[in-house]
């Protein structure tokens, strides 16, 4: 049986990725996940290259973080892949119990993350995961909330990230992209 190599498995994932000019502001040049994930082959692949990439680079991971929303499609995912547990950033109102928030810019516009207090334990390790690594502003947060609850970070990684937009400047953690604009 013939081994697809995790470079083709790269490039297939990339050629199913949308593209969406003026959306969802003028200006903005919109990368559709979605458009990868409409696909059982880039499904399958996706999964592999993300897991693959957690076990050699934080196999002492304890928790995966996932931004909402699109954060959510890996990281339960993930987490039963790799055996551990999960938890979500959610935005502003929508998670029960006690909650820490952080306000945060992203490419177009601002917002209010949270996290439940009880979601991560003291001094677990945590990788954080997104879709897509804009200015930094969302990832930022996220780190943020995650400390705040008494999480370590290890790493945030994500599938696409927007190089001109220098995001990975503004983070004070190792950060991981698949696929770079
Ligand atoms: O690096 P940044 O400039 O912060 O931008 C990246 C964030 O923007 C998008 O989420 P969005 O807030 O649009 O929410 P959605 O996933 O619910 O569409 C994307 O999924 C990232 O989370
Ligand atoms: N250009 C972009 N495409 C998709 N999601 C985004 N989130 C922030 N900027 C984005």
């Amino acid at each position: 049986m013939s081994q697809i190599s995790a470079e083709d498995k790269l490039d297939y994932v990339k050629s199913k990725i949308g593209e969406y000019p003026n959306f969802p502001k003028e200006g903005i040049l919109f990368r559709d996940i979605f458009g990868a994930l409409t696909d059982p082959k880039a499904c399958v692949y996706l999964r592999d290259l993300l897991v693959q990439y957690i076990r050699q680079s934080q196999p002492e991971v304890e928790v995966i973080v996932g931004l909402d929303s699109r954060g959510f499609l890996f990281n339960l995912l993930l987490a039963t892949e790799l055996g551990v547990g999960c938890a979500p950033i959610r935005k502003k109102g929508k998670l029960a119990g006690e909650v820490v928030s952080v306000e945060y810019q992203l490419e177009y516009g601002s917002d209010t993350f949270e996290l439940q207090r009880t979601a991560i334990q003291p001094g677990q390790k945590v990788v954080i995961v997104d879709d897509l690594l804009a200015t930094g502003g969302s990832l930022l947060a996220a780190s943020e909330l995650v400390r705040k609850v008494g999480g370590v970070v290890l790493e945030s990684l994500v599938v696409m990230e927007l190089v001109g937009l220098d995001g990975r400047k503004k983070l004070d953690c190792k950060v991981h992209s698949l696929i770079k604009y």
